[in-house]
C-alpha cells in the first residue's frame, strides 16, 4: 500500500506548499482577488461608520434636546446608506471572490486529473483508487474551503474586528484596551470549545465516510447482496452507523450550545460590566453616552467574528494537510512525453535481450528475443505468473525495461511521441472498460472519428448489426459499464474501439476469456480479416483463439521455451504447449 506521505512533509512545509497552491491557482485572476479585497476593505469601514453616527446622534441631538429635524434626517439617511452601501460592497465582494475561490478550485481539480491521467502506470500498481479519488475530489474541496475561509472569513472578520478596533481607539483608547482583553478571552474559550467538540467532530467525519462507503459498496456488490439475501442485515448495519453518526452530530451540538454560546454569553456580560464600570468612575467622566452607544455597539460587532476567526483555526489545519496532499501528487512524475518524430507506419516489432522485473532485484521476464514481422498474428501463451501480461505492457509502453531493447518498425519504442505511440497500437483488455454512454461515444473514445470510419470499425468488430439492432442504434445509452450488454457484447465493442483508431498493432489480452464460444468464433473471424494489415499480439488462456496464429510464443517463468506455429508445437514431445492444449480439449 502506498504511504499517504512517501517523504514525510514537515509541518512549516506543509503550510508553504499550502499558500504556493492557492497562490498558483488564483493567479490567473489576481486583479479579482484584489478588487475584491477593496470591496471589502470599502464594506468594513462604513460598517464601522454606524455606530459613530448613532453617537453623533445621541451626543449632538438627543441628550441636549436639540431635535433638528433636517440634520437628524441626514444623519439616519446616512445610517440607512452606509448600512445598504456596507451590503452592496460585500455582495460585489462576494460575488468576486467566490467566484475566484470555485473557479481556482475548478482548475486545480482538473489539472489534478490532467495529472493523475498522464501518470505511469507503475505508479498505479501501488495506488489506491479510494485515495486517488478523494485527491482529486475531497482534498480539492478540502483546498477550496481554505480559500473560503483564509479569503472570506479570516479576511473578513479580521478587518471587521480592525476596523471597529480602531473606530474605538480613535474615540477612547483607554476603553478600547479593555475591548482588546476579548481577543484572549474569546481564542481561549474556542480553544475549549474545540478541546470538547474534537472527539464529536472527528467520529462523524469518519461515520460520514463510512456512511458513503457501505452505501457504494452495497450498489456495486448488489447482485451478490440480494442473491445471499443480505438486504437486512445490510440495512440493520446502515441503520446502525447512521444512528451513531447522528448521536456524533448531536454532541457537536451540545458542546456549542453548552459550552460555545454561554460562555460567550458570560464573556460580554462581564465586558459590559467592566465598561459600565469604567463609565461610571471618575477618570471617565469626561466620557459622553454617545460613546459607550458606540462601544456597546462594536463590542456586539467584535466578538462574532473573532469566534469565527478561532474557529477557522483548526478547519485551515485540515486544509492544509489536503492541499500538501495534492501537491504531492503533483510532483509525481508523469509518463515522460518524448517530443519524438519516429513515425509507425507498418507495425514490425523487434525486441531483443528484455530483462524486466517489478522490482529490477526479482525480474519476470529474462532474456527475451522476438521478430514479429508486420501484419502477422502471434499469439502468447504460458501458465498463470509465466510474464505474458509483462511483456504485453512493456510493448505499451506501461512500464520500461531493465535492459534489452524493443523497436518497433526498425525505432526504439521510446522514440515515439506519446500521441503517435497510442495513435499506432490499440488494446483489447480482459475486461472490456465501456463508459456510461452511448454506443457511438464508446467506440469514439473522444477521439474525433469521422462516422464513416467509426461505423467501418464496428462492422470489422462485427458489432454493426448488433448496434443497430439497438432501440436508438449507435445513440442508445450502454448504462454504467455497458450494463445493458452482455460480456461478449462489450468484448465487442471494446474490439471496434481498438480499431476505430486505426491501429498498426492490436494488442488482444485474454480479450476471449469470458466470452462463449460462438462470440469467439466472430472474434476469430475478425481477427483472420485484419491478417496482413495490422499486426497482432494476442495472450489467450483459450487456445483456441491463437490456434490459427502465424506464430505461437510459449512463455515459461518468464523465459520463451516454444515458439512456432500450432502445428509445430504440437510436435514438440511433452512440450508446454502440446500439454496446454491436450488438457483444455479434454476439458472441453
Ligand atoms: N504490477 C505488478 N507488480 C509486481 N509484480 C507483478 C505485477 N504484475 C505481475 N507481477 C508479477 O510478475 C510475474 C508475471 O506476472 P504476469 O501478470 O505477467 O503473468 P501472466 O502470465 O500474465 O499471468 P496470468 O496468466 O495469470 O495473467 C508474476 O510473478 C506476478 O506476481
Amino acid at each position: 500500500m502506498r504511504s499517504e506521505h512517501p517523504n514525510p512533509i514537515s509541518a512549516k512545509s506543509e503550510k508553504k506548499l499550502a499558500v504556493q497552491l492557492l497562490v498558483q491557482a488564483a493567479q490567473p485572476e489576481r486583479n479579482q482577488v484584489l478588487t475584491g479585497v477593496l470591496f471589502l476593505l470599502l464594506a468594513a469601514g462604513l460598517e464601522a461608520l454606524g455606530p459613530l453616527l448613532g453617537k453623533a446622534f445621541i451626543d449632538h441631538y438627543l441628550l441636549p434636546r436639540q431635535m433638528e429635524w433636517g440634520m437628524i434626517g441626514l444623519l439616519l439617511l446616512a445610517y440607512l446608506f452606509t448600512g445598504w452601501g456596507a451590503t452592496g460592497l460585500r455582495y460585489l465582494q462576494l460575488t468576486r471572490l467566490a467566484g475566484v475561490a470555485m473557479r481556482s478550485v475548478r482548475r486545480l481539480r482538473e489539472q489534478v486529473y490532467q495529472h493523475v491521467l498522464r501518470l505511469p502506470m507503475a505508479y498505479f500498481d501501488k495506488a489506491m483508487t479510494g485515495q486517488l479519488v478523494s485527491r482529486v475530489t475531497n482534498d480539492t474541496e478540502a483546498v477550496k474551503n481554505l480559500y473560503v475561509q483564509v479569503l472570506f472569513v479570516m479576511l473578513d472578520s479580521s478587518i471587521v474586528v480592525l476596523g471597529a478596533l480602531l473606530a474605538m481607539a480613535w474615540l477612547d483608547w483607554r476603553l478600547m484596551l479593555i475591548v482588546m482583553m476579548l481577543i484572549p478571552t474569546v481564542v481561549l474559550i474556542v480553544w475549549f470549545y474545540q478541546r470538547w467538540s474534537a472527539p464529536a467532530v472527528t467520529r462523524a467525519r469518519q461515520l460520514r465516510s463510512e456512511i458513503n462507503a457501505q452505501v457504494a459498496e452495497s450498489i456495486q456488490g448488489m447482485a451478490t447482496l440480494q442473491a445471499s439475501n443480505a438486504e437486512r442485515r445490510f440495512g440493520e448495519r446502515f441503520g446502525h452507523t447512521n444512528q451513531l453518526h447522528y448521536q456524533a452530530r448531536l454532541d457537536e451540538l451540545r458542546a456549542n450550545s453548552w459550552l460555545l454560546r454561554p460562555a460567550l454569553d458570560l464573556m460580554n456580560t462581564g465586558l459590559l460590566v467592566i465598561v459600565i464600570f469604567s463609565f461610571s468612575q471618575r477618570s471617565f467622566s469626561g466620557i459622553e453616552i454617545g460613546i459607550l452607544y458606540a462601544f456597546v455597539s462594536y463590542i456586539a460587532r467584535v466578538v462574532e467574528p473573532l469566534i469565527q476567526i478561532t474557529l477557522q483555526f483548526g478547519q485551515i489545519q485540515q486544509a492544509v494537510v489536503s492541499a500538501a496532499r495534492v501537491n504531492t501528487l503533483l510532483a509525481e512524475t508523469l509518463t515522460a512525453d518524448h517530443s519524438c518524430q519516429a513515425q509507425m507506419c507498418s507495425g514490425r516489432v523487434d525486441i531483443d535481450g528484455l530483462q524486466f522485473g517489478y522490482d529490477a532485484d526479482h525480474p519476470v521476464l529474462h532474456n527475451i528475443h522476438l521478430h514479429i514481422p508486420s501484419g502477422q498474428f502471434f499469439g502468447i501463451v504460458g501458465h498463470t505468473g509465466s510474464g505474458k501480461s509483462s511483456l504485453m505492457s512493456l510493448l505499451l509502453r506501461f512500464y520500461t525495461a531493465q535492459s534489452g531493447s524493443i523497436r518497433m518498425d526498425g525505432q526504439d519504442i521510446a522514440g515515439f511521441s506519446e500521441a503517435d505511440f497510442r495513435a499506432a497500437v490499440g488494446l483489447v483488455p480482459q475486461e472490456p472498460f465501456l463508459l456510461a454512454a452511448s454506443a457511438r461515444e464508446n467506440i469514439a473514445m473522444g477521439r474525433d472519428i469521422p462516422e464513416a470510419e467509426l461505423i467501418a470499425a464496428a462492422k470489422a468488430a462485427h458489432v454493426h448489426d448488433f448496434i443497430l439492432q439497438l432501440e436508438q442504434g449507435y445513440d442508445t445509452q450502454l448504462g454504467e459499464g455497458g450494463a445493458r450488454l452482455s460480456t461478449g457484447q462489450k468484448q465487442l465493442i471494446a474490439i471496434a474501439r481498438a480499431l476505430a483508431g486505426q491501429p498498426h498493432i492490436l494488442f488482444l489480452d485474454e480479450a476471449t476469456s469470458h466470452i462463449d464460444s460462438e462470440t469467439e468464433q466472430i472474434v476469430q473471424v475478425a481477427l483472420n480479416a485484419l491478417r496482413g494489415s495490422v499486426t497482432i499480439i494476442a495472450i489467450a488462456h483459450r487456445l483456441s483463439t491463437i490456434r490459427d496464429a502465424d506464430n505461437i510464443v510459449v512463455l515459461n517463468h518468464g523465459r520463451i521455451s516454444e515458439q512456432g506455429s500450432h502445428a509445430a508445437l504440437m510436435q514438440i514431445e511433452q512440450g508446454i504447449y502440446q500439454k496446454l492444449y491436450l488438457l483444455q480439449t479434454l476439458e472441453e
